[in-house]
């Protein structure tokens, strides 16, 4: 006899089935247990994942941890050595299985833009919709400039144009047709300020702001570094020595990294062993433990329980970013409002012991 409650195995099927077609609807493209190895060196090793319309989910890693390899999978270019990519639960053909590789509802940006360098801005736009109608095209093209902010460029020549400008013109291109799937490599590296944050918002707003219309694309990106990443994404994966080590919320991977690697791919951080912790006046721990402490969390008090030697101050603008000695053994990083600190200084500390993160 079943249990009370329990579901006849039929039924039971059924539902798994039908969460399996909403999971479909769900997610436009599903990576599931991707290897990737030359020769001897594994560059992605079973890395599954899922990306949903209107989603943006940002790749942290260091330099050689498999972003690059792990998105020319994701788009088609390159074949897996295991595993597979599913489009709409479709499996996604690699260069083996198609005579140009990478797949035409994938677009991909790489980080070194691929612009035609012989012909204008507006006219590699205008290559990518060089199937439609001339009048459509011009419209689409012109609607692609404002949005990309290129127009007053737009008769340039690759090699005249700025880093970011190429950038632009290369997500510009990339969304010239109507994408279900955007995946771009580094696309705030060699950029100055301004110029990230150009893209950063234009990359929002394409997939996240609330004006775009319905099918939103899904987009990915990879980047080495977290900051920009972590300001637009809804998820974000840490990426070390080709598999994933954590999926979460910016804000769950930068308040509870997995590791030493995620926090201090997610941003700056103290790390400190547990036998040192009573030096800041905290009960102390497993003694070779490490523990994280990220800078805003350490204050500077004069009624804090620990004291030290003012190392360095770096001006940030907004606050500036304090080194101060504790010891041999620990150089505490945090962060301050305050003019009137300078390096040799003896000052107090406090820092917030909820906000330890065990690493
Ligand atoms: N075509 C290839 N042939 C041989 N080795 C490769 C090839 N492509 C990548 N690799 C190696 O695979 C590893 C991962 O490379 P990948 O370019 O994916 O890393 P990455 O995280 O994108 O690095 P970066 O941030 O420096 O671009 C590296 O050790 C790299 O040298």
């Amino acid at each position: 006899m079943g249990r009370i409650g329990a579901k006849p195995n039929g039924l039971r099927n059924l539902s798994v089935c039908r969460i399996l077609a909403l999971l479909n609807l769900v997610y436009v493209l599903t990576a599931t247990h991707l290897s990737k190895a030359f020769d001897a060196l594994v560059a992605v090793k079973n890395v599954s994942l899922s990306l949903a319309p209107g989603q943006l989910v940002a790749l942290v890693g260091a330099s050689g941890s498999g972003k690059s390899t792990l998105l020319n999978l994701l788009g088609g270019l390159l074949d897996p050595d295991k595993g597979e990519v599913a489009l709409d639960g479709e499996t996604v053909a690699g260069p083996k299985d198609v005579l140009v590789a990478g797949h035409p509802q994938i677009r991909v940006v790489h980080q070194e833009y691929k612009l035609m360098p012989n012909i204008s801005i507006r006219e590699n736009i205008a290559y990518a919709l060089r199937f439609y109608e001339r009048a459509y095209r011009e419209r689409r093209v012109d609607e692609l400039l404002r949005l990309c902010r290129l127009e007053a460029v737009q008769h340039h020549k690759p090699r005249e144009a700025s880093g970011g400008e190429k950038q632009r013109t290369a997500i510009a291109r990339a969304l010239a047709e109507p994408a279900r799937v955007l995946l771009l490599d580094e696309p705030f590296s060699h950029l100055d300020l301004p110029n990230r944050l150009i893209i950063r918002d234009l990359l929002f707003d394409l997939v996240r702001g609330v004006d775009q219309p319905e099918p939103r694309p899904a987009c990915l990106l990879v980047t080495h570094e977290a900051t920009d990443a972590l300001s637009i994404a809804d998820q974000v994966g840490i990426l070390h020595q080709g598999q994933l080590k954590q999926w979460g919320t910016p804000r769950q991977v930068y308040f509870s990294p997995a590791n030493t690697y995620a926090a201090r791919m997610t941003g700056p951080v103290n790390i400190i062993r547990g036998k040192h912790l009573p030096l800041l006046g905290l009960p102390a721990a497993e003694p070779d433990a490490p523990f994280g402490l990220r800078p805003e969390h350490a204050h500077l008090d004069p009624a804090g329980p620990a004291e030290g030697t003012v190392r360095a101050v770096f001006f940030q603008g907004r606050t500036s970013e304090v080194d101060v000695r504790i010891s041999r053994y620990v150089t505490l990083r945090m962060l301050t409002q305050r003019e009137d600190v300078q390096a040799g200084d003896q000052v107090r500390i406090r820092v917030d012991a909820d906000r330890l993160m065990r690493l």
